[in-house]
């Protein structure tokens, strides 16, 4: 084997790694990305397994519908992986085709598992590539369940624009601690301001050695997972509690806005990753680590958040491994907890006070079903319509019941998929 193809390999074995833990547990990539034997590579050969390792997960559809095509049986899963490598690096990166096939074909040969199918790697791969890169139907980019459920949702048109975006790498997006420098912060990391003043960047790498992040200047987050923050509007010294806090972007919006924050929420782990970023941005909140169903507090407060756990399935553009491990059960059994975690935020909600609920779902279960279930059960909750580009929102966001369903295409670049409501307490 010569040094060119030698170059690289470790990097290829842990993307597969990196792929493996994806497909096979919820949060599975970033596990991995933080293991031990990971960590050990250099940065570039880090930064390159990631960027196969994600490529990959983005364009698993259509690589798979092709290989299916190719495959008699159904291989090992570190076969099945190794071809999926191969297949996109040819495609989709620009490796030329000669290399993806004679790094596929060694990395077979690496391991006991899959040295019997060093063979089939070759053939198939071989057999792909005089067949062409893959249809580019975005239909095909997610798992057929769920384009059918966003297409009963929302309509074939936008069940399409909404999956294409799966195969689109995102831009970084920051909240900043103090909105008023977002024009300097524009300049000095080279980004663009949208509305409702997250600064969007096209730079990419490890944010911790960009200029603003060691002196707390701002975190990443999202274009779409800033805005339910803002729906409460908090007024410095009112009182907020977010109710399924880590790790902390919200809680730092509230906290940068003035508000007096406590933070819940379930996962101990979690909460230290929350209590870091407050320590870096120089804000501070009142950390409880509580099931916020069952937290044993009395207090009411001005304004309550809650960004309830869901399927994720709108944060498909940084974590397209979500379309393929969740399952269709999960939404039914993630929608009863969502249901009583409302239950709870209403309790803590002061009487004229206000709710937001989100969740970074694209399934109506989790969303709109959600509110109006919530508005049945509780006469004492009242919806409190968003209004038109409040908080940034798109205009194309906006339901008729003046909640937001942001859906990924709806801002140009993308944004994550979110559902957001809010409610006041009735006195
Ligand atoms: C969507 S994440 C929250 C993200 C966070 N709001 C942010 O913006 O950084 C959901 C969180 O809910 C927490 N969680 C799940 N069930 C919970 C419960 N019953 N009570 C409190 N927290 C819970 C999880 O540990 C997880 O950190």
């Amino acid at each position: 084997m010569n040094h060119e193809l030698n170059d690289g390999l470790p990097a290829r074995e842990a993307a597969l790694n990196l792929i493996d833990a994806a497909l096979s547990r919820r949060g599975g990539l970033d596990e991995a990305a933080s293991a031990h034997g990971f960590r050990f590579l250099e940065p570039r050969e880090r930064a390159f397994a990631r960027a196969l390792a994600m490529a990959t997960l983005r364009r698993l559809g259509p690589i798979d519908r092709a290989l299916s095509a190719k495959l008699q049986r159904e291989p090992p899963p570190r076969v099945r992986n190794l071809l999926r490598l191969g297949a996109v690096q040819a495609f989709y990166l620009e490796v030329p085709a000669f290399a993806a096939v004679a790094t596929s074909v060694e990395l077979a040969g690496a391991n006991k598992a899959s040295r019997p199918f060093k063979g089939l790697v070759n053939a198939v791969l071989r057999g792909l590539l005089r067949d062409g890169p893959p249809s580019d139907d975005p239909e095909h980019l997610a798992p057929p369940w769920l384009i059918s459920r966003w297409t009963s949702a929302w309509g074939v048109e936008t069940a399409r624009a909404v999956a294409s975006e799966i195969a689109k790498e995102p831009a970084t997006d920051l909240s900043l601690k103090d909105p008023a420098l977002a024009e300097s912060w524009a300049e000095r990391l080279e980004g663009e301001v949208l509305p409702g003043g997250t600064l969007r960047l096209a730079r990419k790498g490890d944010v911790a050695a960009w200029p603003g992040f060691e002196e707390g200047g701002w975190w990443v987050q999202d274009a779409a997972a800033a805005i339910p923050a803002r729906l409460l509007n908090v007024k410095p010294g009112e009182t907020a509690v977010d109710l399924c806090a880590a790790p902390g972007g919200k809680s730092l919006q509230l906290a940068a806005a003035g508000a007096v924050v406590t933070a819940v929420d379930r996962s101990a782990a979690r909460l230290e990753r929350l209590t870091d970023n407050f320590r870096r941005m120089a804000l501070t909140a009142e950390v409880v680590a509580a099931d916020a169903g069952a937290w044993d507090d009395t207090r009411t407060f001005d304004a309550v958040l809650l960004d309830a756990p869901c399927s994720a399935t709108g944060t498909f553009r940084r974590h397209p491994d979500v379309l393929w491990a969740a399952r269709p059960g999960d939404v039914a059994s993630l929608a009863a907890v969502q249901a009583r975690l409302l239950d709870a935020a209403a309790d803590r909600t002061r009487p004229g006070g206000r709710l937001v609920y989100c969740v970074c779902s694209l399934e109506p279960e989790e969303g709109e079903a959600q509110v109006e279930a919530f508005l049945a059960r509780r006469p004492d909750m009242r919806l409190d319509p968003v209004t038109a580009g409040e908080a940034g929102s798109p205009a194309a966001s906006l339901t008729t019941r003046g909640t937001l369903r942001l859906l990924p295409h709806h801002l140009e670049g993308g944004q994550d998929g979110f559902f957001a409501a809010r409610f006041v307490r009735q006195d």
